[in-house]
């Protein structure tokens, strides 16, 4: 494990895992792509949550229930149609998220 005092020297090999630089290079490339997608998705995420907010703020206003599980299966289909199986745990992740637990 490293310490803040830990001077050891870290090659590009060593936090990539490549066993060559030119390996390295390609991976160091594509992991700052990887974050500034995980950036974005992150804010759409987030973007996501505020609008559901105001679904469920209007849907509890007028004597409603916050959750429609009518939608969340809908929800559900199109990450399951898009993305297979695991699309459906994604989806649910992003309505816990967006209402909390049920
Ligand atoms: O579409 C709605 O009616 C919403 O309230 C939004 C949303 C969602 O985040 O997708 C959240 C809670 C509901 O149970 C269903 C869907």
């Amino acid at each position: 494990m490293s310490t803040a005092a830990d001077t050891t020297t870290h090659t590009s090999t060593d936090r990539t895992g490549a066993r060559t630089e030119e390996a390295a290079d390609v991976i160091a490339g594509a992991r700052e792509r990887i974050d500034t997608l995980d950036d974005r998705i992150i804010g759409l995420v987030q973007e996501r949550m505020a609008i559901s907010a105001v679904i469920q703020e209007a849907r509890i206003a007028s004597g409603g229930r916050r959750v429609n599980l009518s939608r969340e299966m809908d929800v559900l289909g199109h990450y399951r149609d898009a993305l297979g199986k695991p699309g459906t745990s994604l989806a649910m992740t992003l309505l816990e998220l967006c209402r909390g637990r049920i």
